[in-house]
């Protein structure tokens, strides 16, 4: 089936119209393999693109022409490793006004945490501690970019986080409920699934902020241990009720906390359980200090993406043995960008990024401004290549690169510090 025919960016330069695209044996149209979604808000095909084959995923949503669509516009501002890449838009018209439809196309990821989770519980088994690390700290990598950017996900679940299985990575999609934080502005408290849903949400805060997601993070990383979410209520209150069995009743500050505006509410008197009691099986303490800095009533109280990534939890993957065997497929963790890690200080820097993995990448500088020294014309291409690539990545680390007259291409020396250590103290 085909889905649509879009106009790209060269084909309108040349004056070309959907119809003639079409008419020159579609090549410019994305044809759909299979639904592979059904969301409250649209349907999901996996699609090709039929000149390219490329696979990609497109969403399809209900357009309406007066109002911008805030997921696509969200998404296009996104460049992150653990964030799923959006490629292009295009609204097809069916002719009548509840016919019109924004398809948004993204890169396709086969797999989804949701699956993978599935997989091991029909196993009877947990998801691995190591897979559930590199898993986790690829989801607070991702929470650490948006939240950089004042953007609240406000969805954060297992079917969400789409997973490349060959090699590991995860990344975040359904950017449907996104939006802006500002502070002060009001926001819909019904939002989030609910077994993720912070306490907040529950209580109607409507002045809440980026703590939301990292709740939802926290209530991943107990599911990922355990292999069932930790609250697992019927409907909004029994939700609340769930986290008080093991949280404990709030007390009056964390309810002021989690929301100024609650009005007085009876809830039975309960104690918190530790962590440690609350699985069947032993887990280290680390999991248990993290998971306990996570899931906290007040929202302020709870651990910054960032923060958490410097936990001990995750110190195993910072080990370069792990990355000198491929068969333990962990994707490169310490590909920081300037938004993750701009509030940040040197030395958070510098624990989030191992010695060896800084010592590599200045290698890897050096090599290649030796290798573009004496310019040649044998390597010219490979030399626009390398500062094309050079320039993508700058892109993101708004690091300096200098073109100097003739064929000499000169790396600034500092651009490895430049990424990272150029940030405020
Ligand atoms: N890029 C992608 N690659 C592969 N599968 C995808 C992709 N994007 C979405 N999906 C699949 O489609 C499902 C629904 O997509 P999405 O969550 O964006 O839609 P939604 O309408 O917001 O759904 P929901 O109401 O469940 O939140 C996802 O859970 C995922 O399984």
């Amino acid at each position: 089936m085909e889905i649509g025919i879009y106009v790209d960016d060269e084909a309108k330069e040349r004056g070309e119209s959907e119809q003639t695209i079409y008419r020159e044996g579609q090549k410019h149209s994305y044809i759909a393999e299979k639904v592979i979604g059904h969301g409250s808000f649209g349907v999901v095909y996996k699609a090709y693109e039929s000149y390219t084959r490329e696979a990609v995923a497109i969403k399809k949503v209900f357009f309406d022409e007066r109002y911008k669509n805030r997921e696509c516009e969200i998404m296009k501002e996104l460049e992150h490793p653990n964030i799923i890449e959006y490629k292009k838009s295009f609204v097809i018209d069916g002719g009548t006004k509840e016919d019109v439809y924004l398809n948004i196309v993204m890169e396709y990821f086969p797999e989804d945490l949701k699956r993978v989770m599935d997989y091991y519980r029909n196993q009877g088994e947990k998801v691995p501690l190591f897979m559930t690390k590199v898993f986790m700290y690829q989801i607070l990598r991702a929470l650490a970019y948006l939240h950089g950017k004042g953007i609240c996900h406000r969805d954060i679940k297992p079917s969400n986080l789409l997973i490349d299985p060959t090699r590991n990575i995860i990344k975040l999609c359904d950017f449907g409920s996104a939006k802006k934080i500002v502070p002060g502005e009001e926001n819909i408290s019904y939002i989030t699934s609910r077994h993720y849903r912070a306490p907040e949400l529950i209580l109607g805060a409507r002045y809440y902020s980026h703590e939301i997601d990292i709740w939802s993070a926290g209530v991943l990383l107990v599911e990922l241990i355990n292999g069932e979410a930790p609250f697992k209520g019927e409907n909004g209150v029994d939700q609340l009720i769930e986290i008080i069995r093991v949280l404990g009743t709030p007390n009056r500050l964390q309810l002021i906390k989690m929301n100024p505006d609650f009005i007085e509410f009876k809830f039975p008197q309960v104690l918190p359980i530790s962590w440690s009691y609350f699985f069947e099986k032993k887990v280290p303490e680390d999991a248990l200090d993290l998971i306990s800095n996570l899931l906290m009533y007040i929202p302020s109280h709870r651990m910054k993406p960032i923060e958490a990534l410097m936990h001990p939890f995750f110190d195993e993957l910072r080990a370069s043995t792990l990355y000198s065997d491929p068969l333990n497929r962990v994707p490169n963790l310490f590909d920081f960008f300037k938004e993750e890690i701009e509030l940040s200080s040197v030395q958070i820097i510098e624990q989030l990024v191992p010695t060896w993995y800084r010592n590599e990448e200045l290698e890897r500088m050096q090599k290649n401004k030796k290798a573009i020294c004496t310019p040649s014309r044998d390597y010219e291409d490979e030399l626009d290549k390398m500062v094309r690539d050079h320039k993508k990545k700058s892109k993101r680390s708004k690091a300096q690169t200098t073109r100097r007259r003739g064929s000499q291409y000169e790396l600034d020396d500092q651009e490895v510090y430049a990424r990272f250590y150029d940030t405020k103290t």
